[in-house]
């Protein structure tokens, strides 16, 4: 059977910087796919790609078999696609329901027809229910979400993605800063995503965390993909050699294991 999403052959170039070099990535429905690679190996760059934020000198993409151009974000999400930023992009004064439909309220029926209000009633019973279908550890739907922890606000822009998104989430660095108990609270959320038949793409510089949720991973190295290996049975070393190029060697060398030390940490 096709990938969900295929991408053959990207390549962007910024000036001289190359930063996809004949790329390649694909991924199941129901997968979560790590793609993994050391600074400015072109993670972000394919995201944008993947998903109607950035054009591409060559390359194809085919979606459900069939290719395709996406052109624009409001495209990708058409096609069932969400990328949730680092930053998130949340209004911090908001509710979590106010969040999750900015921009997308549910006119409220009239007398006359829509009145362009939002209907609260709707928008919170859905709200809940997709908290409550990820279990998410969101206490409250009436404080604003600048008052949130950060597990809690990234856990609020995941269900925010799903619930528009049907297809694929994008996460970009969705553990970065978080404690412990955040964290796996949003490593299980992803799990439950990945259980409703949504597919994850997870940008992670934590190999740990790489390896807890991903089903298979992708490693990139100066703007294309090197290694495409199952998460069971990989190991950290695996991994780290694989982004630096050592993989081959059979040797990880003392640069490698400090660089291990870093993103295990
Ligand atoms: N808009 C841009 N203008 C110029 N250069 C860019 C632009 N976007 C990306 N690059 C360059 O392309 C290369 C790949 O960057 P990209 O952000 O995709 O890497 P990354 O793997 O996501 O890195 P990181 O892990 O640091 O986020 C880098 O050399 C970066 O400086």
């Amino acid at each position: 059977m096709a990938p969900l999403l295929e991408a053959r052959g990207l390549s962007r170039s910024f000036g001289h910087v190359r930063a996809l070099d004949d790329a390649s990535f694909d991924i199941d429905a129901g997968e979560v796919v790590a793609l993994i690679g050391d600074n400015g190996a072109g993670k972000s760059t394919l995201v944008k790609a993947l998903t109607g934020n950035l054009a591409v000198d060559a390359g194809d993409l085919y979606f459900e078999g069939r290719q395709v151009t996406i052109t624009s974000p409001h495209q990708a999400s058409e096609m069932g696609m969400e990328v949730v930023y680092q930053d998130l992009a949340l209004a911090p004064h908001l509710n979590p329901v106010q969040n999750m439909f900015l921009g997308r309220e549910i006119p409220r029926k009239g007398l006359f027809g829509s009145l362009g209000f939002m209907d609260e009633k709707q928008m919170r019973a859905k709200a809940e229910a997709g908290f409550a279908d990820l279990g998410g550890t969101v206490r409250s739907f009436t404080s604003p979400v600048g008052s949130m922890s950060g597990g809690q606000r990234q856990q609020i822009a995941i269900v925010r993605a799903i619930s528009w998104a049907d297809k694929i989430v994008f996460l970009d660095e969705p553990t970065a800063a978080l404690g412990v108990v955040q964290t796996k609270n949003v490593l299980d959320t992803i799990k439950r995503v990945r259980d409703k038949g949504i597919a994850v793409v997870l940008i992670s510089h934590s190999m740990p965390h790489v390896l807890e949720v991903a089903d298979r991973i992708q490693v990139m190295r100066l703007g294309t993909r090197v290694a495409t290996m199952p998460a069971e049975g990989t190991t950290v070393e695996q991994l780290v050699g694989a982004m630096t190029g050592a993989l081959d060697s059979q040797t990880v060398n003392r640069r490698n294991s400090a660089t291990l030390e870093d993103s295990a940490s």
